[in-house]
């Protein structure tokens, strides 16, 4: 038992596990408190699933080429009863590794919600009390709602994990991750996918890119309708049918996901009454240590003004934990510069700056590369559609300052290019090193 932690987490998602873990690994007393299973957002409602789906929805495309290449069985349709069984199994498996480390750690686990009671004090639904001289929030978010009528007839990401077959005609309001992701792979598995977003999808991400993925997702009859504004929605004997300021009704479908960003869960903890200042969408305002402007308390992950991106959350704990246990005074998470995929189909990867922020923030003269070619596998099949890669250059000696990239392998290719990005990278680099042939990575080092 641990009367005395030395550090209270609320949470035990990706960020606070990691915190915890890597705290008490330093020696520390830690308390982590969550009235829900280990793992949060990423693990049972998040990356995990999701990434399981979108696998579901390669193998439903390989199928298919595989046959196109001489493979006799014809594809058929997924078998949701089975893969929810087996992705179940797969996350009870994470769920009890962690339970395995977190008790090994001796980190002392309290099943409640929680909510600070002054700035050193937590105190848990059950009316108990802990102090501790350091306490990380890292609560996470959830999927924002909306305040329309009929809001209640949609899903939410939460609830697409729960889906025991495919819909057959869906709207996806949104246009961000979520709902990029889930158009592609909802599409894949046998639905009929119409996305209805207010502006450009994937802000953050390259232009360029962003295009050449909306015309993969065009060419797989994926419909998306841009400067969308749904006001309401309602159940009709056809289907759901959305009203759209812009244009009018819009239907029928047979299900809604509304994929319209998260809220940070900070609303019932207290922050006011201690003093801990949050942003306008009420995440909680950190520096570069994750300290907020209350001494002792820090917050970390999607709670947190940081990016809101599993590993991101999970690095924040783990320097946060070496610095105040760790006897590394410096350590802090490097917030440039952070790889992301979005798993879209094919899925797009990014690492630094888009074209569009060079040339407007740098100040020094700009060159851009791009490869555009059909993948070998598609070709083969004769598939159509290409892979789009580009480098983002600045300065006379040509400092790689954004890599951007679309297709099928970018998700698992990225992450190396990452590290030598990290590294300074220059483009004579690349043109340096030998290329592994044949493969689509190769195009990153041969560009001219
Ligand atoms: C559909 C979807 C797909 C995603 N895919 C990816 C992906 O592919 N890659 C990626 O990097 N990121 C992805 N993300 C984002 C990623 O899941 C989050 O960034 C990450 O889970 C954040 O971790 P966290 O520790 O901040 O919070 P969470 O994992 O949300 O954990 C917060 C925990 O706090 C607990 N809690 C809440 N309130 C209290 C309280 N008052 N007291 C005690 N405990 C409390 C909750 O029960 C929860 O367990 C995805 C998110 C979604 C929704
Ligand atoms: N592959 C990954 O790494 C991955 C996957 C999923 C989620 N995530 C993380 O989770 C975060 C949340 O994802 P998300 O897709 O919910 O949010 P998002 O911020 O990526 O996108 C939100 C979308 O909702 C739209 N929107 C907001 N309010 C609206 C309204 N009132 N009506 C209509 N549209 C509205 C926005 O225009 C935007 O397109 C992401 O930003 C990302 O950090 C990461």
């Amino acid at each position: 038992m641990t009367p005395h932690p030395d550090l209270i987490v609320l949470g035990a998602g990706s960020g606070g596990l990691a915190t915890a873990l890597r705290a008490a690994e330093h020696g520390a007393h830690v308390a982590l408190v969550d009235p829900a299973t280990l793992g949060g957002t990423c693990v049972h409602r998040g990356c995990v699933p999701k990434k399981a789906l979108w696998f579901a929805a390669q193998w439903e495309q390989a199928q298919r080429l595989a046959v196109d290449v001489g493979f006799a069985s014809q594809p058929g349709p997924l078998d949701w009863a089975r893969f929810r069984a087996v992705r179940a199994r797969y996350i009870e498996g994470i769920e009890a590794r962690y339970g395995e480390r977190v008790q090994r750690a001796n980190v002392q686990r309290f099943r409640q919600r929680a909510r600070l009671a002054g700035r050193d004090v937590v105190e848990l639904a059950d009316g108990t009390r802990l102090r501790a001289p350091h306490i990380v929030i890292a609560t996470g978010g959830r999927p924002r709602r909306l305040p329309l009528p009929g809001f209640d007839l949609g899903m939410v990401s939460d609830d697409i994990f729960a889906l025991s077959t495919c819909p057959r005609r869906i709207a996806i309001v949104g246009g961000g991750y979520i709902a990029v992701e889930f158009a592609g792979l909802l599409q894949a598995l046998g639905s009929e996918v119409t996305m209805l977003a207010r502006e450009q999808l994937l802000q953050g991400f390259d232009d360029e890119l962003v295009q050449a993925l909306a015309a993969h997702m065009h060419g797989q009859g994926i419909r998306v309708r841009y400067n969308t504004d749904v006001k309401a929605v309602r159940r009709t004997a056809a289907g759901l049918l959305l009203d759209d300021a812009p244009t009018g009704v819009d239907g029928p479908y047979d299900a809604l996901l509304w994929a319209v960003g998260r809220v940070p869960n900070t609303d019932d903890l207290g922050l006011t009454a201690v003093g801990v200042r949050t942003d306008k969408r009420g995440r909680v305002q950190v520096d570069a240590r994750q300290q907020t402007n209350v001494e002792g308390i820090l917050a970390i992950g999607d709670a947190s003004t940081d990016r809101a991106l599993t590993p991101v959350a999970v690095a924040a704990g783990r320097h946060l934990a070496d610095r105040l246990f760790g006897g590394q005074p410096d350590a802090h998470l490097d917030g440039k510069n952070i790889p992301s995929v979005v798993f879209s189909k094919p899925p797009l990867g990014m690492v630094g700056m888009t074209e569009a922020h060079a040339r407007g923030h740098h100040g020094e003269p700009v060159t851009v590369y791009h490869s555009r070619f059909t993948p070998m596998q598609w070709a083969l099949a004769g598939e159509q559609g290409q892979s789009l890669m580009k480098l983002v250059c600045v300065g006379a000696e040509e400092r790689v300052v954004g890599i951007h990239a679309l297709g099928p392998g970018v998700d698992e290719m990225l992450q190396g290019f990452a590290v030598a990005l990290k590294l300074g990278l220059r483009k004579r680099d690349l043109d340096a090193t030998l290329a592994i042939h044949p493969t689509s990575s190769e195009e990153l080092v041969l560009m001219r």
